[in-house]
């Protein structure tokens, strides 16, 4: 099948090789001529596992190319899918300007029956709206069909290809047909498709990642909790995860949730849900406790150097949001670090991916060091901010002849108290008791 992605980014890329895999023919359109020339000659624009390789194949292959002209893009497709950014307005409901802007110029360019299809994250009627954007121009037969995407950056290629469930808004019982024959590869892999109207699929992505975000901010006041009554979050989230109603998953505190998604949708559902005259009051508690979540490691960073960090000299460890992303949309680790600089303390930071976006934001703010060891010489704490797999197990000896002194505050859980103490270090993490090795 001939098919259009509009908007390659995150999504689009992901979405655009992944049917290419799959034998379609795909045009992806973008409006960033440098990222379209980038990708036409095989450089790849996002960091996500796996996806190089099949990227590069259906390239060059010729199932895959890349195009600024929306007009070439359509031309030929039976679908588009609209993967444009939906980011927050100035009053965090979503901004549909480019979905809408987009929609409204392909009616300009139709001139047969296509599918346009919302993969973007869109409040509930957006697809109505688009509708009345393309028929603007346009008054042909044409349908639109809701169909959200659930991928996670840093395993999106397997979400996309083994996803859990294709979620399809459609009320055409034409475009249902060639939705079908699209995902029927991924479906052939065991995964339901299921099929609804538009507006419950377009609630269906708010609600499914509001309720992801709802399991981190719970579990991050448990941790809270934990904290103040002597209990291990560890323990308890092992102690619940093996309930199947509550499920393992998701269940991991931490510096609060970041990305470009959670903290966007779920201020978007809020707004949606106001602008029908709805407080929606456990998802403004879960913003508001993700919000405090993300400084929880400085009140204990002060107390152990006694409220100055004038000239204190910290690593910090992890930049991007989460591991295997070189994302650092909203990243907790960018909170602490303009904390720990405004009150006079300096950051040297390493991150296995994401070092080139922070220097674009913060250019040399802070010092950025060439591997996780580097970045301890000389330093008076650790700051952990995400959990790549290397910080996991690291070498200890290497580290404490490093460090100034034996400290770390790990917003990420990675080691286990014990052993860390009975290696000489300070040790404070989020839930869980301090311990403090004997060599403080
Ligand atoms: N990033 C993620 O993991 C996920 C994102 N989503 C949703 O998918 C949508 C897209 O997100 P991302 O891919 O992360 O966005 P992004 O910001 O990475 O990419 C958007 C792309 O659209 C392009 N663009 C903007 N205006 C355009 C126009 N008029 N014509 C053609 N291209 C244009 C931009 O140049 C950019 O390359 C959002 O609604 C997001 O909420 C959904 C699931 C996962
Ligand atoms: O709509 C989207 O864009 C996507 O948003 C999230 O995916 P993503 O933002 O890539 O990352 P997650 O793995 O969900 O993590 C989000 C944040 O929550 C945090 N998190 C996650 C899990 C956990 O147990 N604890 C926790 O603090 C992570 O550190 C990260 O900051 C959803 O998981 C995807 O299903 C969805 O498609």
């Amino acid at each position: 099948m001939k098919i259009a992605v509009v908007g390659t980014g995150y999504v689009g890329l992901v979405t655009g090789t992944c049917f290419a895999e799959t034998g379609n023919e795909v045009i992806c359109v973008d409006i960033d001529q440098s990222k379209v020339d980038r990708l036409s000659n095989g450089e790849i624009t996002i960091y996500e596992p796996g996806l190089e390789k099949l990227f590069l194949r259906n390239l060059k292959e010729g199932r895959l190319s890349f195009t600024t002209s929306l007009a070439d893009g359509i031309k030929d497709a039976v679908i588009i899918f609209l993967a444009l950014p939906t980011p927050p307005g100035a009053d965090g409901a979503a901004d549909l300007r480019y979905v809408l802007g987009v929609a409204e110029d392909i009616g300009k360019l139709l001139t047969d029956y296509k599918v346009l299809v919302d993969k973007s994250t869109v409040p509930v009627g957006t697809a109505d709206k688009v509708r009345e954007a393309v028929a603007k121009n346009y008054n042909g037969e044409f349908d639109v069909v809701s169909n959200p995407e659930f991928l996670r950056e840093g395993v999106a290629v397997d979400d996309f290809m083994k996803p859990d469930r294709v979620v399809i808004g459609v009320s055409s019982e034409r475009a249902r047909k060639l939705m079908g024959d699209l995902y029927a590869p991924f479906v052939r892999s065991g995964n339901p498709v299921i099929y609804m109207d538009e507006r419950s699929a377009e609630l269906t992505k708010y609600a499914a990642n509001s309720f992801l975000a709802t399991k981190i901010s719970f579990m991050n006041e448990i941790a809270q909790l934990c904290e103040r009554l002597g209990a291990d979050v560890d323990m308890v989230r092992l102690g619940i995860g093996s309930d199947d109603r509550i499920g393992k998953r998701f269940l991991f505190p931490g510096i609060g949730y970041g990305g470009s998604c959670f903290p966007k949708d779920v201020q978007a559902l809020v707004q949606s849900a106001s602008q029908v005259e709805y407080d929606f009051r456990i998802l403004n508690a879960v913003m508001d406790v993700n919000e405090k979540q993300k400084t929880h490691l400085l009140p204990k960073i002060r107390r152990y150097f006694g409220n100055d960090l004038k000239g204190k000299k910290f690593a910090l460890w992890g930049l991007a949001f989460k591991p295997n992303t070189d994302d650092i949309r909203e990243a907790p680790a960018l909170y602490m670090i303009d904390e720990l600089i405004k009150e006079g303390a300096s950051v040297t930071a390493f991150d296995p991916e994401a070092i080139r976006n922070v220097k674009q934001v913060l250019g040399d703010k802070i010092s950025y060091a060439e591997n996780q060891y580097d970045a301890l010489q000389d330093a008076d704490a650790l700051v952990i901010a995400t959990e790549w797999n290397e910080f996991r197990t690291p070498d200890f000896l290497k580290m404490v002849v490093r460090m100034r002194n034996k400290v770390i505050f790990d917003g990420r859980n990675l080691f286990d108290t014990k052993a860390i103490a009975e290696l000489g270090f300070h040790y404070e993490s989020v839930g869980r008791n301090t311990v403090t090795g004997s060599s403080k």
